[in-house]
């Protein structure tokens, strides 16, 4: 008897193809190219995969290498992958207006295209070729349909930065030039600044948008010298109406490519349009940039992102699940929320992994199905910090040796790092007082106690100190 695959089975196709080129491309290409793509149906052993608009038909052909090696390496029964938008696809589910997909563009082409799989396709790609290169800049398509501001959840930690970014789309150039927003890994910045590209779209629809990350950036330009093409690449981004930059810290130590963007950057403000940088620090902190460039930074306004706090956590989680149409029972999404540290992202690979497994397994989500579930996930976590690890993450953050930390040395340099370490080894171990003291060159237990009670009071109040000791806990999470 032949195995016949389950409707959930097949389902899972795409999740788990998808699961594998998480794992290949670069986050941001994930997010934005492959993260908003969902399982439509199975024809025989043709796999339809739904995309939210036409701007998305070049991923089968981007990424169709990765795609095979993936179906070969799972065992899949499928010999070609067809990428479809709801307006291709009648047997796809309907666009829902609360996210999920964008509205199909009205010049949406008809025919769904095929990725271009190795030697498993026979035929030429069933739909004509993309409109847009993956270097065409001067193009909305670059931004993640999902990330506007109506999904983005407000807290105490990003409401400064979400009222910046909303004051910034409704009046560019007029409100804040740059705007610069920081914060840490997985905070939400990317989700702002496409939410500023969609809004401004939606208000002036001829606006030109220009996202890039500093990587991309780079990239071009060193190719754009190698094959004489600067006036080509000046021209793409001195035009645009509203340049949205990220990760700019990819720049430090480029002096050729900060040249650039410094003149890139003046050509924009002085023709009153909108410049809006992210980074992982603030600019001051911004080691090997010159200084013209740091000071620019600071023109305009500058909003960090603090990590979310727990009932933040759990807004999101739920607002994800209802995008995903799944519900969330609140103890499940409290459980996530408090097992997964900072990160949002992943606070939602929990919930994604929740969610498929639940599907796969033909079950409800429940407490206990997710304590099951996210077992390793969250084991994974907790296994990985030790005080050996703080030390070293510690000591790499403020520039000294481990063996500085555990000295009887008590120059401010050393204390402080030290306090900082012995507070994350209360906050992230397991550990009593004369275990974190004995890790610490044999510290007494009163020591390490007031240490950890003077970086709780002060982190109240430094904000500079709250944020190392966060990118800390996130780095270590
Ligand atoms: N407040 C929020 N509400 C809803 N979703 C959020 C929020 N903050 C972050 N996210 C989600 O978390 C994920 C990671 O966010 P994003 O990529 O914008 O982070 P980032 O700060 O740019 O991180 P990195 O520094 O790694 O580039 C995205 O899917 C985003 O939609």
């Amino acid at each position: 008897m032949s195995f016949v695959p389950t409707a959930t089975a097949v389902l899972n196709y795409w999740v788990r193809i998808l699961a594998a080129l998480e794992k290949k491309i670069n986050r941001q290409s994930y997010e934005t190219w492959l993260k908003p793509t969902r399982f439509s149906h199975l024809e025989g052993k043709k796999l339809f995969v739904r995309i939210p608009s036409v701007d998305f038909q070049h991923v089968g052909d981007r990424y169709a290498d990765l795609i095979q090696e993936a179906i070969d390496n799972l065992g899949l029964d499928v010999d070609s992958v067809t990428f479809t938008t709801p307006e291709q696809d009648p047997r796809a589910p309907k666009v829902r207006e609360d996210g999920g997909f964008a509205p199909v563009p009205s010049h949406s082409q008809n025919a769904p295209r095929q990725s271009r799989m190795g030697s498993l396709n026979t035929g030429a790609p069933t739909g004509p070729a993309p409109e847009q290169s993956r270097f065409d800049w001067n193009a909305a398509s670059q931004l993640n349909p999902r990330y506007q501001f109506d999904a983005f959840v407000i807290g105490s930690g990003n409401q400064f930065a979400m009222a910046a970014a909303q004051a910034v789309a409704e009046r560019p150039s007029k409100a804040y030039n740059p705007l610069f927003l920081y914060g840490g890994v997985g905070m939400g910045k990317t989700h702002l600044m496409h939410a500023i590209g969609h809004d401004v779209k939606r208000r002036q629809p001829h606006a030109s948008i220009c996202y890039v990350s500093g990587e991309k950036f780079t990239n071009e330009m060193i190719n754009s010298v190698r094959y004489d093409k600067m006036t080509s690449f000046r021209d793409k981004f001195r035009n645009v109406d509203v340049l949205l930059i990220d990760d700019i810290q990819f720049l430090a130590g480029k002096e050729r490519t900060q040249e650039e963007f410094f003149h890139t950057f003046n050509a924009l403000h002085e023709s009153m349009k909108q410049i809006v940088i992210a980074s992982d620090r603030p600019p001051k902190e911004l080691a090997d940039f010159e200084d013209r460039l740091r000071s620019r930074f600071e023109w305009g306004l500058i909003a960090d992102i603090q990590p979310p706090d727990l009932e933040t956590k759990v807004a999101i989680l739920q607002k994800k699940a209802e995008s995903e149409q799944t519900s969330l029972p609140t103890d499940v999404a409290l459980f996530i929320a408090s097992n997964v540290r900072t990160n949002v992202r992943e606070l939602e690979g929990a919930l994604v992994r929740l969610i498929a497994w639940c599907s796969m397994h033909g079950v409800e989500i429940t407490l206990a199905v997710t304590q099951q579930c996210l077992k390793q996930f969250i084991d994974t976590q907790v296994r990985k910090i030790t005080i050996e690890t703080i030390q070293r993450t510690v000591a790499e953050q403020f520039g000294m040796r481990v063996a500085e930390l555990k000295q009887k040395n008590n120059s401010r340099q050393i204390v402080v790092p030290r306090q900082i370490a012995m507070y994350l080894a209360k906050q992230l171990t397991e550990a009593s007082l004369p275990e974190i003291g004995r890790q610490f060159g044999g510290k007494h237990h009163t020591t390490v106690m007031h240490s950890i009670a003077k970086i709780d009071e002060q982190r109240r109040t430094d904000k500079d100190l709250n944020r190392t000791i966060n990118k800390l806990m996130e780095t270590l999470s």
